[in-house]
């Protein structure tokens, strides 16, 4: 599914990461690593608002050659999401809606399901973290996608939104085929996500462990 070819991230003369070849299969993908390891370094580049050196493909789109194509394939949630505080949710989500082509009424079902109706018309100004949390969750799930990258996406949700959360994940990857990659020093619940495969990074390597 997503294709590495001597891909290298450094910043300036750091280097923080070396990939020479990998295929990752279709799946669900848990990246672990120390913290300062690589992992939102790696997620940010696979989302491609990162420069770096090499090759990211999905199947035989490459991130460098075919950016707007590969981009509608990936979405990314931030570790730490910032949004335009004027903007309400309702806008945000209505931005990236055009921007990923939803199709009519899939960001209402998202906004329901995960019970952000209440607050939905306010200014993000007015959000607390959880709340943003829970919007940027709602945007990474917008459009039809091939891969959703979902940087430290417990951090700050309750845990109804948690359990909206892991459903989310299980029916997208079982009836849409989409897989989803997540980096969390929180747990995830293996239980929740059958199939749920590890991946490590360290010494600045990428290691499948399965
Ligand atoms: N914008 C930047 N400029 C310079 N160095 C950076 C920048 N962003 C990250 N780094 C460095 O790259 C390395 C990897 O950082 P990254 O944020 O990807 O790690 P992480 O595994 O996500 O960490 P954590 O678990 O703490 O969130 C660290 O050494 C960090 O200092």
């Amino acid at each position: 599914m997503l294709h590495f070819n001597q891909f290298e991230k450094s910043y300036f003369d750091h280097l923080v990461l070396k990939i020479d070849n990998i295929k990752l299969p279709e799946g669900i993908f848990w990246i672990k690593g120390s913290n300062g390891a690589g992992k939102s370094t790696l997620l940010k580049a696979i989302a491609g608002i990162l420069s770096f050196k090499g090759e990211i493909a999905i199947g035989t789109v490459y991130l460098k050659n075919h950016g707007v194509s590969y981009r509608k394939m990936v979405n990314f949630a931030a570790a730490e999401p910032l949004f335009p505080e004027f903007l309400s949710g309702a806008e945000m989500i209505a931005l990236f809606a055009k921007a990923k082509g939803a199709i009519s009424g899939q960001a209402e079902h998202l906004i329901t399901g995960i019970g952000m109706q209440d607050y939905i018309n306010n200014p993000l100004s007015s959000y607390s973290s959880g709340m943003l949390k829970k919007l940027s969750l709602v945007l990474a799930f917008l459009g039809k996608p091939k891969l959703i990258l979902l940087d430290e996406p417990l951090n700050t949700i309750d845990a109804e939104s948690l359990e909206v959360l892991y459903r989310w994940i299980n029916e997208k990857h079982e009836k849409e085929r989409i897989s989803f990659i997540l980096s969390s020093h929180q747990p995830l619940d293996a239980l929740k996500l059958p199939g749920l495969k590890q991946i490590n990074i360290e010494d600045k390597k990428l290691t499948l462990n399965f």
